[in-house]
């Protein structure tokens, strides 16, 4: 009796766990190999506890490996020890345990089981597998013709609790059937008095191998089948079990004492278990779940053979009755042989030494260790071990017939080669087969008499199939039709759309040129309007205190009149053109929606038209479907033709009937909403194109309107210049007339003083000669007198001459006024203009005004400017007081002012 041997070996963290940052929380003795010291601890709270406060679960097990053990290693310390037993005719297991991505298939196969030719002989990372394939050849290959052997190896997978051949090609193959026989030596299942009990796998397939590149054959091609799914925990990772079975049948020295020589049977199970991790931490889901619960379900029966194997090795109960639950799984039941049972076993717990994989790793450990309690009782040379030589040679050749058979047959394509088991199977397969084709042919036969009364029915309802035909033809004949029809229309839509952009450019010109046209209108209408009325305030100011001052207010008053109605006229006009413009719009809508709605019934009218044309097609096309299928269902007919036609119909006319139909939807969808934009873009344009004529023909208006007022305007002035002229004119001849009076009797006046003071200078030289006259004495006391009275007159001769001076200079201020009032005029009565005392004139000024008399006053005014002699004057004053009394006529004023100077001299 022997412990199932447990070893464990922890890697080195992953790729994932460093990127992850999870601390190591396994602790070994020997980072590569520990057999004298085989503890594997953990640390509980890596993260939360002191150094010193570690908190530390520590197992027991075999052998102990670390990171840094290689395969070989692995390979010489658990697999070699194992495989002499097997060598030397002893059943052996090896199992693989552990989370997923610890490293079981590393161990068991290798690193590079991805490739499919992997030179397993020189790879350092070949596992288990292909070093005892190449450790039995290596073995049995020296031995030669004097070792008389045979290898044969299987590859199994269970998946799911379903077995899979790993080396069956078949598409459906035979179902693997788990089996306990009695085999005893001499081949005779029946014969179980020296027999014993083995687990055996019906149709599963053996292979035999005579080298070890057979036996990696063999591992590659199971191991491409072998089922994979990614999961969270490991990218290629293996959600099934996996079993390679050596079976070594090795000559026997000695005999049964028959003669007969006997063969050893020895097998060699290397097991890889699938990940046992918990489904929710490996992320599994659905199919995942079924899998990973699968899984679970397997694991968890092989814990509790483990378990119960466990407490069996430990109790004391010698009756062996505890029930151990084999038959609860199909892995249990497979390594039944192998956990309790007689074959030498060795456990590889793989573990990952991250803190993230803690859980998982205990889960792992505790296994393990329940595993090593597991007492085994393996037997060598047991009799059921023995398989006689004729037996297996007769296995063997028969099985090299049937390959022979196969071969030839493969050869000739004449035949299939199938072993007695498959025979049966197929035979039995057959039967049932037989079975069905009876039925088949029954059914065939039935099939047969409906083809011949469709045959009948088919030949009736040619002309049926021929009208449906013509029918269907038509229906394409239309479709062709609409889809031109829709392409003629489309370009229609295409080219007004042109027009239409056509005509909005020019909308937008013109209204640009319009507003710009407009504007300068405004402008100049305003520009003149302002000078107007400034020339016409300034005048008025001017004279407004003159002597025409009331025909100039009369004349203001007008003009302000006529301005004032100018503008009323203008705005009324405006209000009218905006009246017309609302007016016209009111006018052109109705007319344009009706033509809209006009159009757009038309279209309906086509639309539906077309629609109730592609109904009636539609419906007749469904008659002649129905009438059809009527005939078809009339008749019972089951015929596949039926479908054909139905399937005809459904795709070639119904869905060419629903393509159209779209087609047709979508085309009207397209024109409807195109021929709306349409109509409101023509509605747009013709609205400006209507506005823009409306104000073409306001525009026009006011230029006339324009041209008139500045007529007018011309008229009116030269009206008030010629009036101005006259007003001044006459005013000039009064100023002259003042002055000529004023002169002569300052003349006159003066010879009379002179005279005067002559004569009286005379009467006083002859009195102060005569000094007794009284009167002389009166002069000489009257002297200072006289002289008074003398400088009076110097002062009153000096006052006069400047009077005269102001009058001068008044009259030229009158005449340079009358030359600014004609220059001012100028501008606006017209563009020709003369010249006259270097100032500008109208030549529409009267003839008399083209010599004006004020030139004259003035030549006439100069002798009494350069007379320097003239009486005291106060000529502003004067012009003051005529000013105020504006009403009189100017005879009057003439009068007035030659009293006031005639007072002002003797006075
Ligand atoms: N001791 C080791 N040394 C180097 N690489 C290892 C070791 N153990 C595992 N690996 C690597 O880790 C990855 C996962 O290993 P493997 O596929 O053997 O895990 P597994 O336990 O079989 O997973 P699954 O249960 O999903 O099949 C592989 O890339 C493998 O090469």
């Amino acid at each position: 009796m022997s412990n199932i041997q447990v070893a464990v070996r922890c890697r080195g963290r992953n790729d994932k766990e460093v990127a992850a940052k999870s601390p190591i929380v396994i602790d070994l003795p020997n980072d590569t190999f520990s057999v004298t010291d085989p503890y594997v601890s953990i640390n509980h709270n890596y993260t939360t506890q002191t150094v010193s406060s570690f908190n530390y679960k520590t197992y027991k097990v075999d052998q102990v490996y670390g990171s840094q053990a290689d395969q070989n290693l692995i390979f010489e310390k658990v697999a070699l020890p194992l495989f002499n037993d097997f060598l030397q005719g002893s059943n052996v297991t090896i199992l693989a345990y552990g989370q997923t991505g610890t490293g079981k298939t590393f161990t068991m196969c290798g690193g590079e089981q991805k490739n499919s030719n992997v030179d397993y002989k020189h790879s350092e990372t070949a596992g288990i597998i292909p070093r005892v394939l190449i450790e039995l050849f290596n073995k049995l290959e020296p031995e030669g013709a004097a070792s008389d052997y045979v290898v044969k190896c299987s590859f199994l997978e269970l998946y799911n609790e379903d077995l899979k051949d790993l080396l069956n090609d078949d598409e459906k193959p035979a179902k693997l059937r788990i089996y306990e026989s009695t085999v005893a030596a001499n081949g005779n299942k029946k014969e179980a008095g020296k027999a014993s009990k083995t687990i055996s796998i019906q149709n599963l397939r053996e292979e035999s191998i005579s080298s070890c590149q057979d036996g990696f054959q063999i591992l590659q091609k199971g191991l491409l089948k072998r089922k994979t799914a990614s999961t969270k925990l490991n990218d290629v990772s293996s959600r099934s079990h996996t079993l390679f079975t050596i079976n070594l049948y090795r000559n026997q020295p000695g005999s049964d004492g028959t003669g007969s020589q006997l063969f050893k049977v020895s097998k060699m199970n290397l097991v890889d278990l699938a990940g046992s991790e918990n489904i929710y931490r490996s992320g599994a889901q659905n199919q995942r779940a079924k899998e990973a619960g699968s899984i679970n379900q397997s694991l968890l029966t092989l814990g509790r053979v483990i378990n119960s194997l466990s407490e069996l090795a430990n109790s004391s109960n010698a009756d062996n009755t505890f029930h151990i639950p084999y038959r609860e799984s199909k892995l249990t039941r497979l390594l039944q042989d192998s956990i309790g049972g007689c074959t030498k076993t060795s456990l590889i717990a793989t573990i990952s030494p991250a803190k993230i994989n803690i859980d998982e790793t205990i889960s792992t450990l505790d296994y393990a260790c329940k595993a090593k309690n597991i007492k085994n009782l393996p037997q060598s040379g047991h009799d059921s071990d023995l398989i006689m030589k004729r037996v297996l040679v007769k296995n063997l050749s028969q099985e090299i017939a049937k390959l022979n058979f196969d071969l030839i047959a493969t050869r000739n394509k004449n035949g299939i080669w199938l072993n007695e088991d498959n025979y049966n199977a197929i035979m039995e397969e057959n039967e049932s087969l037989k079975a069905s084709l009876k039925e088949s042919n029954l059914q065939n036969e039935s099939l047969n008499s409906k083809i011949s009364q469709f045959e009948v029915f088919k030949a009736n309802n040619e002309n049926n199939i021929k009208k449906l035909r013509e029918q269907i033809n038509k229906q394409v004949g239309i479709n062709e039709e609409l889809s031109n029809e829709s392409t003629s229309l489309k370009s229609y839509i295409v080219s007004k759309d042109e027009e239409i952009k056509q005509l909005s450019e020019q909308l937008v010109k013109a209204n640009e040129k319009f507003s710009s046209t407009t504007n300068q209108l405004v402008k100049v209408i305003y520009r003149n309007l302002d000078t107007s009325i400034n020339s016409i305030q300034d005048i008025l100011s001017q004279y407004n205190n003159s002597a025409n001052g009331e025909t100039l207010f009369t004349f203001n008053t007008q003009l302000t009149g006529n301005i004032e109605n100018f503008r009323k006229s203008l705005e009324e006009k405006i209000a009218e053109i905006n009246d017309n413009l609302a007016n016209s719009l009111l006018q052109d809508l109705p007319y344009f929606l009706e033509k809209y709605n006009e159009n757009y019934d038309k279209l309906s009218t086509l639309i539906s038209s077309l629609n109730s044309q592609l109904m009636q097609n539609l419906s007749d096309l469904k008659v002649a479907n129905d009438k059809l299928s009527g005939y078809i269902i009339e008749d019972h007919l089951n015929y596949n033709a039926q479908e054909l036609i139905s399937q005809l119909i459904e795709t070639k006319v119904s869905s060419q009937l629903t393509k159209l139909h779209e087609k047709m939807d979508k085309s009207i969808a397209t024109i409807l909403r195109d021929s709306k934009q349409n109509y409101k873009k023509l509605f747009e344009t013709s609205i400006s194109q209507i506005s823009q004529e409306l104000i073409e023909s306001e525009r026009n208006e006011i230029s006339k309107r324009e041209k008139n007022w500045s007529t007018e305007t011309s008229r009116v002035l030269n009206v008030i210049d010629s009036q101005m002229y006259e007003a001044r004119q006459e005013e000039v001849e009064q100023s002259k007339a003042i002055f000529d009076s004023l002169s002569m009797s300052t003349t006159e006046r003066l010879t009379d003083l002179k005279n005067k003071t002559t004569e009286n200078l005379s009467k006083l030289t002859e009195l102060v000669s005569n000094e007794e006259n009284p009167k002389v004495s009166l002069l000489q006391r009257n002297l200072p007198c006289l002289e008074d009275i003398s400088k009076n007159i110097q002062l009153n001769d000096i006052k006069i001459r400047d009077s005269l001076t102001t009058i001068d200079k008044s009259l030229q201020d009158i005449k340079q006024f009358d030359a600014k009032q004609a220059f001012k005029l100028s501008p606006v009565r017209g563009s020709k203009q003369i010249e006259i005392d270097g100032l500008k004139r109208s030549p529409s000024r009267s003839p008399s005004y083209s010599n004006p008399p004020s030139r004259t006053a003035s030549r006439q005014i100069s002798p009494i400017k350069t007379a320097g002699t003239l009486a005291r004057t106060k000529i502003p004053q004067l012009n003051r007081s005529l000013d105020n009394k504006e009403n009189q006529g100017p005879s009057q004023k003439r009068r007035r002012v030659l009293q006031q100077v005639d007072n002002f001299l003797h006075g």
